[in-house]
């Protein structure tokens, strides 16, 4: 489709959103969050806040009651989760989801399930070996044999099989140790770098915002504070109420 149109601002846009399980309270309350290309986008805030429903809504998963979720531009609100990733969003859940018994290579086939193309498949696949080196490197190697931070490189791998815009992340630090979960905060930094905006929901707040371009703030379902990820940092009242106290000093050399 040949247009002069200017390319959307955001790559992913939730407007407005209100959505709940069931015939339970609205978990989202009319909460917004826009996610431009190239960038990490982070969503911090207290246990039960609605970060995760976030990630559901945008995945479809969930379908909003009302509210709007944009896919570079189009609308793409009532899709369910097939045609999310047809519109290019991947979503990479909580916890671990790698098949341990299957190799590195047949977890990442996987993820283009749904891709008939065999060039493109392979072209993806050149791509994500290219991206995470661990993955081409323990290609042939049971899943199960590699470690925590590993198999979460194998789960991006896996995320990335579709060419999706966004990704969208659910805490891929849990169950990680620090050092562990550095290596897996460079990887998602590397995938930004390539190209795919990310959306990132962390627990691990400090940590999360000190990767992330951009952060909000979510408490009972809407977005109170978003701006530059560094000047959430460095907000005091902010530190003290969300992410477990004042900013550490910063060292000097
Ligand atoms: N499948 C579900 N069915 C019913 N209620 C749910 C379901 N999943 C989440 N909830 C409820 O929705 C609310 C928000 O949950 P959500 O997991 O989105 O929060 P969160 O901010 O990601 O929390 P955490 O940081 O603890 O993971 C909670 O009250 C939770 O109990």
């Amino acid at each position: 489709m040949a247009s002069d149109a200017p390319a959307p601002e955001y790559l992913l846009e939730l407007k407005d959103v209100e959505a709940g399980y069931g015939r339970a309270a609205l978990v989202l309350r009319g909460l917004t969050v826009q996610v431009p290309p190239s960038s990490i986008v982070c969503l911090v805030g207290p246990n039960g806040a609605g970060k995760s429903t976030v990630l559901k809504v945008a995945s479809g998963m969930l379908t909003p009651r009302s509210g709007s979720i944009r896919v570079n531009g189009v609308d793409v609100t009532r899709n369910g989760p097939q045609d999310m990733i047809r519109s290019g969003l991947s979503h990479v859940l909580q916890g671990h989801s790698v098949f341990k018994e299957m190799t590195v290579a047949e977890n990442v086939g996987l993820g283009a399930y749904t891709v008939r193309d065999k060039a493109l498949i392979a072209e993806r696949t050149d791509f994500v070996k290219t991206l995470f080196p661990v993955v081409a490197d323990r290609w042939t190697a049971l899943a199960g044999a590699l470690s925590g931070g590993q198999q979460k490189q194998v789960e991006f791998a896996r995320s990335l099989m579709v060419s999706p815009q966004v990704v969208l992340l659910d805490e891929p630090s849990m169950g990680l140790d620090p050092k562990t979960t550095s290596k897996v905060f460079e990887q998602v930094v590397r995938m930004r770098d390539a190209g795919i905006a990310v959306l990132l929901v962390e627990q691990n707040a400090r940590r999360a915002l000190e990767t992330a371009d951009i952060g909000c703030v979510l408490d009972l379902g809407k977005v109170h504070i978003t701006g530059p990820a560094s000047e959430l940092l460095a907000d005091p009242q902010l530190a003290e109420l969300y992410l477990g106290g004042r900013p550490a000093a910063v060292p000097t050399t």
